[in-house]
């Protein structure tokens, strides 16, 4: 018998995710890591969930955040920069807050900052008043204007807001920057940061009432193992036991390690297993076995689930 909900329940969760752009590959590896498999539909909009009732529906990154303000989504991921502008936009028009940040994704990442004429010294108290500035995130800028009280003119544009300048539209930009390659292109320097930005997965600020809240909950669990396990290696070696303290001052990355007494060695060597999250290097297991360590091994990790 088919269940019947009301219109704003559900019994599969749905993801918003960008359609065609930066996120949308880092985003769909990240679910399939998590063990999603979908049925694409043939206009690529939709993709039926098939491992799990998980549905995406794939968006220009922008609409993400009115989809989940407006239950149409439950869930999605989308750029800090996105969501805290839309967030900041909202309550200057005195509506409550619809979305909030879940979890940061680790991709996407990039920062939001000013760009100024390379000649230029970076007084902003001094500078700034009566500037004309480009952007394509005036309520992130405004916020950071108002706070300082300074009264400059925000210049909107929706994409290449380094030109703004060369073409007289503007003095300075504050856009997103990752490389820096687009700003010195146009003779411009980074200067300060008014935003640090990943990927986040953005939710409602209400819990689910339905059996979303479990189905959310599976899915959080997935995505914190995968992504405690990206730079993570299991490193497994045998050592004294009186070692043990300096080895472990050369993993400072490492979490708690399994020691395990050696069969037939009560005189104190120890079997060593321990997660690390850094870079395992050739060096650092050099350093290891100077210290003390031998039969040193690195694992890859597949799956974690705490
Ligand atoms: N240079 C960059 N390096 C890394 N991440 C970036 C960079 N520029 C933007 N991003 C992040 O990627 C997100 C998506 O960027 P993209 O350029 O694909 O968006 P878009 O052009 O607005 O796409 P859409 O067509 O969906 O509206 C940005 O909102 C930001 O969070
Ligand atoms: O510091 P960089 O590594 O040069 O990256 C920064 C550029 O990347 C983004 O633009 P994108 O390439 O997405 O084009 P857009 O102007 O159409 O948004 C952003 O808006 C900057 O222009
Ligand atoms: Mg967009």
């Amino acid at each position: 018998m088919q269940r019947t909900t009301a219109p704003n329940e559900r019994d599969r969760l749905r993801i918003a995710i960008q359609k065609s752009g930066r996120l949308s590959e880092p985003a769909l590896a990240l679910l399939a890591a998590a063990g999603l498999s979908w049925q694409e539909s043939r206009d690529k909009q939709f993709y039926y969930g098939e491992s799990l009732p998980i549905d995406l529906l794939l968006v220009r990154d922008d609409d993400i955040p009115g989809l989940i303000a407006d239950g149409v989504c439950d869930l999605g991921m989308v750029g800090r920069n996105v969501l805290i502008e839309q967030q900041y936009e909202r309550e200057s028009r005195g509506q409550p807050r619809p979305f909030r940040e879940l979890r940061g994704l680790g991709f996407g990442r990039c920062r939001l900052m000013f760009g100024i004429p390379e000649a230029w010294d970076w007084q902003p108290e001094v500078q700034l008043p009566g500037k004309r500035i480009a952007t394509s995130y005036p309520a992130l800028l405004g916020r950071w204007l108002q706070q300082r009280g300074i009264d400059a003119t925000v210049v909107l544009m929706s994409g290449s807001v380094e030109l703004a300048p060369r073409l007289g539209q503007a003095d300075l930009v504050c856009d997103l920057v990752s490389s820096g390659g687009t700003l010195s292109a146009n003779q411009l320097k980074p200067v300060e940061v008014v935003l640090d930005s990943e990927a986040v997965l953005a939710g409602p600020t209400e819990s689910f009432a339905d059996v979303r809240a479990g189905i959310a909950e599976l899915l959080l669990r997935r995505l914190d193992g995968v992504m405690k396990i990206r730079d993570s290696k299991l490193l497994m070696l045998q050592a004294p036991r009186a070692v043990l303290p300096h080895l472990m001052q050369l993993l400072p990355d490492a979490e708690p390690p399994t020691v395990t007494p050696l069969d037939g060695q009560p005189g104190g060597d120890v079997a060593v297993q321990a997660l690390c999250h850094g870079a395992m290097t050739w060096q650092r297991l050099e350093d290891l076995k100077r210290a003390g360590a031998r039969g040193l091994m690195v694992l890859p990790v597949e799956r974690m689930l705490a």
